[in-house]
């Protein structure tokens, strides 16, 4: 019996595709926020979470189980700064609730461009970026995506932002086992169903586009074009460059042991250390 938790999303939809029929009769989907996923797989209340990789960073003998993943090698669409300010004169920044990666990957940008240390707030979900006090505000997944007109300075898209600094993709969610848990069969499961997903885009899109307020082509090109659904060896470059800056931040408040390594019995897989 496996409880596995994914990203509520649309980001998600091409990953989770057929997964519920896939898994076994004991086990278990459910979908949340990524930072309440995190909380989840820490506590043992999951056994396998789609997380945000840098709570990949701060987990002791957490093991990636797929090379299945949410990454992006240029704009992303749905992960935007929205700003008040020009961005080099950001002091007060809020970080949307649902968010721990993208909410490292700013501050991490900020400091690296500009220097910058903003003091940090919280944006609920219940709250909207333009009623917070704050210069700017990171927001992130499906209500990044149409950010209000006319009331801000600047605004980026980190996705991009990142991949053009660094040069590398950026990783902003992984599928990870907490220790002690069996992945074998999942880890086969996982990528089938990304593979699938991935070939069903055009009929995702159709399924989920409206409801969002999205037309199916935009939504097929949001699944095509911004994200990308597979860590490879430029997204693992991406994943070490990206747990250097936060390391160098004092954001991974654990000591890092994250092991990718292969769980006994596993034979597919596809990842490396990174460390
Ligand atoms: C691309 C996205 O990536 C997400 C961002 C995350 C984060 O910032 O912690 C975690 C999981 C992903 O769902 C998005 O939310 O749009």
């Amino acid at each position: 019996m496996t409880r596995l938790g994914a990203v509520s999303y649309l980001n998600t939809k091409p990953l989770i595709h057929g997964l519920k029929e896939a898994l076994g009769p004991g086990d278990s989907l459910t979908l949340n926020l990524p930072s309440r996923l995190a909380s989840q797989l820490r506590s043992g209340e999951l056994d396998v979470a789609l997380i945000p990789s840098v709570e990949y960073f701060r987990g002791d003998g957490y093991q990636i189980v797929s090379d299945a993943a949410i990454a992006c090698r240029g704009p992303v669409w749905s992960v935007r700064l929205v700003s008040r300010v020009p961005v080099k004169n950001i002091r007060r920044l809020a970080l949307d609730e649902g968010s721990r990666t993208s909410a490292a990957m700013v501050r991490v940008l900020l400091w690296q461009m500009y220097g910058l240390k903003p003091q940090t707030t919280v944006l609920s979900m219940e709250q909207s970026p333009e009623s917070v006090d704050a210069d700017a505000v990171l927001i992130i997944g499906d209500r990044a995506m149409h950010p209000e007109r006319g009331i801000y300075n600047e605004i980026w898209d980190l996705g991009d932002r990142w991949c053009r600094y660094t040069e590398t993709p950026f990783v902003f969610a992984m599928w990870v086992a907490r220790p002690g848990i069996n992945t074998e069969g999942l880890v086969d499961i996982l990528q089938r169903c990304r593979d699938g997903g991935v070939e069903a885009m055009e009929s995702i899109a159709q399924t989920h586009a409206a409801a969002h307020g999205l037309t199916n082509e935009d939504l097929y090109r949001y699944f095509a074009e911004n994200l990308h659904f597979q860590l490879g060896n430029a997204e693992l470059e991406g994943l070490r460059r990206f747990r250097e800056g936060c390391a160098s931040l004092g954001l991974l408040d654990t000591k890092t042991t994250g092991s990718t390594q292969p769980t006994p019995g596993s034979t597919q897989q596809t990842t490396e250390r990174i460390d």
